[in-house]
């Protein structure tokens, strides 16, 4: 993962136990932040305005994989980006650290009590918690954005909830079951509406045959509808993307690098 050239340090966490035993107090926004949408991108600029205001640091709380596919909920939970992805992405939009929680089973049946005072309070010393105002929490997700005010003020930590951003239809919130919804029909680019970007898939390219490349992503990534795409390839150029109905990438090109690579999806072909 490359660090964003803005010369701040930015940090990344991988669970509770790399954070540094001297943490001071942070301003923390917290949720799965699945492709950092534009939605998510207002939530963190108010955490930045939060951060400023008290003079701390801020840190993205995100937990991974997402809390749907470990409770077994029945939802589309497949991956718009991966966790590497989100916190070069939270960086770039000026957060000064993030934290990737694993989200266990355990974890899920941590109380929204236990969760606010071991985990929020206790390991990531926050001063303030910003969140959207749909914001669930804790076991069968029985803590929400009230419940989140009344634990913070017993803790002395401020708690702001964020209206959610809409989407262009003006009816429902930008979300990233939204941008699952219009990849799942083809549509890239309400997609790339929703997300302010290209949707993005990562994986390891190769050349499999002449003039053909392929993608090889890791089992649960978000891709659009099987299809032909016109796609921008992460090492140059400009491309036609062939989705099979098995979910093969295949990529029209005269020669790839092989190794890690990435695909922005532009439109139909
Ligand atoms: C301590 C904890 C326990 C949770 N337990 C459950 C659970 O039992 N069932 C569930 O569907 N979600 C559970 N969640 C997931 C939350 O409902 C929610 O999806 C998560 O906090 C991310 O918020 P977001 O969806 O707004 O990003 C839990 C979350 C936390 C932090
Ligand atoms: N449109 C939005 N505007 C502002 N904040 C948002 C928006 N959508 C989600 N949030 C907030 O961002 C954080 C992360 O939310 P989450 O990852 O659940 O996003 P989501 O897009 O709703 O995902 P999903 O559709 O998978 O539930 C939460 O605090 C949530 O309340």
């Amino acid at each position: 993962m490359t660090a964003p050239a803005t010369g701040r340090r930015s940090r990344l966490w991988r669970g509770l136990a790399e954070l540094p035993p001297g943490l001071g107090p942070q301003v923390v926004t917290i949720g799965v932040f699945d492709g950092v949408h534009r939605g998510h991108a207002r939530l963190i600029d108010r955490t930045l305005d939060v951060g400023r205001a008290l003079r701390l640091p801020s840190m993205l709380v995100t937990f991974d994989p997402h809390p749907a596919r470990v409770v077994g909920a029945p939802r589309d939970t497949a991956a718009l980006s991966t966790a590497d992805r989100r916190a070069e992405l939270a960086w770039r939009h000026g957060v000064d650290g993030v934290c990737v929680l694993s989200f266990t089973e355990e974890l899920a049946r941590l109380s929204p009590e236990a969760f606010v005072e071991r985990i929020v309070v206790g390991a990531l010393r926050a001063a303030a918690v910003v969140v959207g105002v749909n914001f669930t929490f804790g076991h069968q997700a029985s803590g929400d954005l009230a419940m989140l005010r009344r634990l913070g003020a017993q803790h002395d930590v401020d708690v702001h909830g964020v209206e959610l951003l809409p989407a262009a239809d003006g009816r429902t919130p930008c979300s990233s079951t939204h941008i699952r919804t219009c990849l799942a029909r083809g549509d890239v680019e309400g997609a790339a509406r929703v997300l302010g970007r290209p949707h993005r898939v990562e994986g390891i390219a190769r050349m499999v045959g002449w003039r053909t490349g392929a993608l090889t992503v890791e089992p649960g990534t978000a891709l659009p509808a099987p299809g032909s795409y016109r796609a921008r390839l992460s090492t140059g150029g400009t491309t036609f993307v062939q989705i099979t109905a098995h979910g093969q990438l295949l990529i029209r090109t005269p020669a790839l690098p092989p190794g890690p690579a990435g695909l922005d999806f532009l439109s139909r072909a």
